[in-house]
């Protein structure tokens, strides 16, 4: 997979060369190129903001530099067309089933945001040519968009084959299709069996592994219900046996 990201912080990115997403990057399962938008601001100050037309508060990110900067990274790129990605409080939730979709993507373009956002006409001119994902992390407000490219280059990133150690396939994590999905992780236990006085559950140690499958999902119910409660209405009937409803 090829990720391009082009911002006016570029060293935000910093990250990328560290840990999971970084061996990635040696391994030459994700190849990442950053570009600096003021590259493509060609006053003598590299303005990239302006006054917002209609009056308001903060500044907009004017549609000039963005444009070429765009115009530059589609003509560099793989061919065919990247999905161009826009981390916006005001775009549709980021979820496990949208990263695994961006994780079948060959080419991914990310354009994090300063001040109030972009020209609007920036997304509109290549949204006729190609698929642009305006997404939110989350209902709050950041100061720019480079560190929800951040945790979407991660979600996606860890779900690439052979990104992931054999000890762990992300097919097992919450929110993934299949017996848990939707449900929140229980709690994880590792040596030593008793620490500070307190022990592992019992159940664990105790080698039956359907009845410690049926600790787990109980334990998982239990915290689903207690910290996102709503995700409980989303459980297929059918999936909830006689003793979960007694959970
Ligand atoms: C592209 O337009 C943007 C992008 C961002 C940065 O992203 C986030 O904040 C975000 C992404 N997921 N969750 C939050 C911030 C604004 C913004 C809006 C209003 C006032 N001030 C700033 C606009």
């Amino acid at each position: 997979m090829r990720i391009d990201v082009i911002s006016i912080f570029p060293e935000y990115f910093a990250p990328l060369d560290v840990s999971l997403i970084g061996k990635a990057r040696e391994r030459g399962i994700l190849d990442v190129h950053l570009h600096q938008l003021r590259d493509w601001a060609h006053d003598v100050h590299r303005t990239v903001d302006d006054t917002p037309y209609g009056g308001g508060p903060g500044m907009v990110m004017k549609p000039e530099p963005w444009g070429e900067a765009i115009d530059t990274v589609l003509a560099a790129g793989p061919g065919a067309q990247p999905r161009i990605i826009v981390p916006t409080p005001s775009g549709v939730p980021f979820t496990q089933k949208l990263a695994m979709e961006y994780a079948r993507e060959p080419w991914l373009l990310f354009t994090p945001a300063r001040y109030e956002g972009i020209d609007s006409r920036v997304m509109a001119e290549y949204g006729s040519r190609m698929r642009v994902d305006e997404v939110s992390i989350g209902d709050y407000v950041l100061a720019g968009g480079e560190v929800a490219v951040l945790v979407m280059v991660e979600a996606v990133g860890r779900l690439l084959p052979g990104v992931l150690g054999n000890a762990h396939s992300a097919v097992d994590d919450s929110f993934a299709p299949g017996a848990m999905e939707n449900l929140l992780e229980g709690p994880v236990h590792t040596k030593p069996p008793e620490w500070r006085g307190r022990e592992v559950p019992e159940i664990l140690l105790s080698g039956h592994h359907g009845k410690i499958a049926r600790w787990r999902r109980d334990e998982a119910l239990r915290r689903t219900a207690k910290n996102r409660p709503e995700l409980l209405s989303t459980l297929d009937p059918e999936s909830l046996d006689k003793h979960d409803r007694q959970v």
